[in-house]
């Protein structure tokens, strides 16, 4: 029960150790890379008038015309008609009015035709070239009302990422707030006595991986840091941040091993905290932890740079996924070399991507950086290892 737990596994019981997605309201400019939680629903029809798409004329026939005064067509009252979308204003048989691009068509138009497109003699319009008889004969540049969508119709379904043309979507239908879920809160607590977090650190001593690139990390995949501390290592000192704080999820940095210098587990044990994952069957990344105590969640990391985020790709991701209820992304893509295995061990593997085949990179140990700053993915390499062409399984990166 205490040995490393398959990657499968422990990616099941991550899932499950967050709660069911809940609900809030937040503004719109608040929404951009949220989950939406309800379906978005467009109150009116998209677009809600029927408007031109050129600075031209409205026209009605197939010309000449005569130009008449522009009224309700092209001022700032032009409310268009609710039941028909339609502006108030008609245009009759012979007609043409200027009008400009998005503003609402009379009644009675049937095409635009654009300004270049036209040559005027005092009151009289008429078409010019090819260009301008088509824009006549083929109705061209009228927007409908309701052509890109109906009122009442589905425009998004729950469980998307408001990416900002869905947040664009949605302002179109003229909401202001948007159903989203929760986020986790999440506290991050980096220990290490040895780390130093600016200059070039003296022998023995190591520059900071995590303050910055870990709530960046977080973030991606979906959480709000809420803080960052870093800690003494110190057994009181790791159970007071583990357990402060009205956070839903700790993740700490370093102090996963089992020397005196580590005092993650130690904390967890006089907590009282359930370990859900003791450690994987990953490498790098091992040592990563997953405990419920204190009413929060703890994501142990390894103090390893390259160890701790694939840690974070492995257990971090589907448990902030499940948090906001979202369904992990993962895909298969062929290895462009042969991929060694380890028995009883997942390897996890940055790589390259390009044309579809993936190269492992060059300096990926457990302690490196070099090799996941150049990844595009993380593959998932089995027990048994991967031959060149063979179909791995690929895990995104946070902010890829
Ligand atoms: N006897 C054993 N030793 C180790 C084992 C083992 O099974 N038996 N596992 C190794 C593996 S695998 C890993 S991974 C590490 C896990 O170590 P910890 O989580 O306890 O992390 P630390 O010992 O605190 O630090 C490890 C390493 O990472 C550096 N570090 C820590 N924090 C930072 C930071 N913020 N930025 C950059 N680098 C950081 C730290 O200086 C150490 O070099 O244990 C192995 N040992
Ligand atoms: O699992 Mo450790 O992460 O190899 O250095």
């Amino acid at each position: 029960m205490n040995g490393p737990v398959d990657w499968r596994e422990a990616r099941a019981r991550a899932a499950a150790a967050a709660p069911p997605p809940a609900v809030e309201h937040v503004a719109l400019p608040r929404a951009l890379g949220r989950v939406l939680a309800e379906p978005l629903v467009t109150p009116i029809p998209l677009p809600h008038f029927a408007s031109a798409a050129m600075d031209g004329w409205a026209v009605r026939g197939a010309g000449p015309w005569r130009l008449v005064e522009s009224d309700a067509a092209t001022g700032p009252d032009a409310a268009p008609d609710p039941d028909t979308g339609l502006a108030r204003s008609v245009l009759r048989p012979g007609q043409a009015v200027p009008i400009v691009t998005g503003a609402p068509v009379p009644t009675g138009a049937d095409a635009i035709l654009r300004v270049e497109a036209g040559g005027v003699d005092g009151d009289r319009l008429e078409a010019v070239g090819d260009v301008g008889r088509r824009d006549v004969s083929e109705h061209r540049h009228l927007r409908p009302a309701g052509s890109e969508a109906v009122a009442g119709e589905r425009l998004l379904g729950p469980g998307v990422r408001l990416t900002p043309p869905r947040i664009a979507l949605a302002a179109a239908t003229g909401v202001d707030a948007l159903a989203v879920r929760r986020r986790p809160r999440v506290a991050v607590v980096l220990t290490g006595d040895e780390v130093v977090e600016s200059g070039v650190p003296g022998v023995g001593r190591v520059r900071d991986s995590f303050r910055i690139a870990l709530p960046a990390a977080l973030e991606s995949l979906g959480a709000e840091v809420v803080g960052v501390v870093r800690i003494p290592d110190d057994t009181d000192a790791t159970r007071a941040a583990l357990s402060g704080g009205d956070v839903d999820l700790v993740v700490t940095t370093g102090g996963t091993g089992r020397s005196d210098a580590d005092h993650v587990r130690r904390a967890l044990d006089a907590m009282g905290a359930e370990l859900l994952v003791p450690s994987v069957a990953i490498r790098p990344g091992g040592p990563t932890l997953l405990a419920r105590g204190g009413g929060r969640v703890v994501l142990g990391l390894p103090g390893n740079p390259l160890a701790a985020v694939l840690g974070l790709v492995a257990i971090g991701a589907p448990l902030v996924a499940a948090w906001t209820g979202l369904t992990p992304a993962e895909a298969v893509i062929r290895a462009g070399a042969p991929l060694a295995g380890r028995e009883g061990t997942t390897g996890l593997v940055p790589a390259t991507v390009a044309e579809g085949v993936a190269m492992p990179t060059e300096f990926a140990g457990a302690g490196m950086l070099r090799g996941l700053a150049s990844a595009d993915v993380v593959l998932a390499v089995p027990p048994g290892g991967a031959a060149r062409g063979e179909r791995v399984e690929a895990l995104p990166l946070p902010w890829s």
